[in-house]
């Protein structure tokens, strides 16, 4: 039977080459041979020029808050699912509401206050982010790292992140911390990635390495610390997969991911390590393991939200320590990007 792939009048033609088209803006157009019929509606697109945020738009965000605060921060922290407390310890300091930041998404996750925390951490200025962005609750990949190059374009030198992750690998449990060595992020496989579009060579290079992006002298002086801190018995080490959500994975996905030498998936941070290690930043990342992964067909447990965020409870003192006593010995070379605007 012969297919008929040109549309009746007035329907849908699905042509997947029409998506640069319709993603970048008219400087950047292509000469692709892709209809611009109006009646053609691309439905493959995977990003719009709607998700497109301008230098101008991180700059206004960056300024509005440096009129707010004279904190200038040098670390910059993501709380992960019921990791929130992270900002509690910070003295001096300057909070607002992301509903009040010009230009910032809204957080709609339990767990994630909505808050945007500024103050002082062991002679470090820090920013902390009280709640993060993730696709599932419908923002662009571009919205839900929005404060990132906005953190960029404060001064900052170095981006801890945090999440709450289920794990993977066999000698993980509920309750370790794992040190991010590098991920896997599924959404940028199949092409959604925060970096998709024209590329701002203000931030960074249109191809940039992901090589080395969470930092090796960074993770040794963690697990130091976690050793004299006498937690090194629930500390791991290994590999996060960002997947898109916001539904927890299928019996046949966790084993697909584990084949894959996965050791622990979320719903967020490599989009966000992404962006900062295009725009220069020095990451840092941990997971908390909240859950297991189930991976048989016997398991009759189930993972749910309210778990996750009750094992970010009791990890929480441990969590803060050790990143406390990080930003305490990470070392500060004094790049005001906040004057010298990027
Ligand atoms: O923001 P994170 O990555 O910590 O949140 C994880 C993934 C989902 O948002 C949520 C599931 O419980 O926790
Ligand atoms: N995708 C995913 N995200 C999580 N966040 C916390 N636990 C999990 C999990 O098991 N899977």
């Amino acid at each position: 039977m012969e297919i008929n792939l040109v549309a009746a009048a007035g329907t849908t033609l699905i042509n997947p080459s029409c998506c640069f088209k319709s993603t970048f803006s008219s400087s950047s157009s292509s000469s692709s041979s892709s209809s611009s019929s109006s009646s053609v509606v691309c439905q493959s697109s995977i990003m719009h020029s709607k998700d497109q945020i301008s230098h101008d738009e991180y700059q206004k965000t960056a300024d509005w808050l440096m009129s707010q605060t004279k904190h200038r921060p040098q670390v910059a922290i993501i709380c992960g699912s019921g990791l929130g407390m992270l900002a509690d310890t910070l003295k001096c300091q300057d909070s607002f509401a992301y509903s009040d930041i010009p230009g910032f998404p809204q957080s709609t996750v339990q767990g994630h206050a909505g808050r945007l925390v500024f103050g002082e951490l062991k002679g470090k200025t820090c920013v902390c982010m009280q709640g993060r962005f993730h696709m599932y609750e419908g923002h662009s990949l571009a919205k839900t790292t929005f404060p990132v190059r906005v953190f960029k374009l404060l001064g900052v030198e170095t981006l801890i992140v945090t999440n709450a992750a289920g794990s993977l690998a066999d000698g993980f449990h509920p309750g370790d911390i794992m040190i991010i060595k590098d991920h896997v992020n599924f959404p940028g496989l199949v092409g959604l990635n925060p970096l998709s579009g024209p590329n701002d060579d203000k931030f960074g290079p249109r191809f940039p390495a992901m090589s080395s992006c969470y930092d090796k002298d960074l993770r040794c002086l963690a697990l130091d610390i976690a050793k004299q801190q006498g937690v090194s018995g629930f500390m791991q080490e290994g590999v996060y997969a960002m997947v898109g959500g916001p539904n927890f994975e299928s019996i046949a996905e966790a084993r697909l991911l584990h084949r894959l030498g996965v050791d622990a998936v979320g719903m967020s941070t490599a989009a966000e390590v992404v962006v900062a290690t295009h725009c220069g930043l020095r990451v840092f990342g941990l997971s908390l393991i909240t859950n297991k992964v189930v991976k048989s067909y016997e398991d009759s447990e189930s993972v749910n939200h309210d778990g996750v965020l009750e094992v970010g409870r009791l990890r929480s003192l441990t969590v803060q320590q050790l990143v406390t006593e990080l930003i305490s010995r990470i070392e500060i070379n004094n790049n005001d990007d906040s004057k010298n605007a990027v």
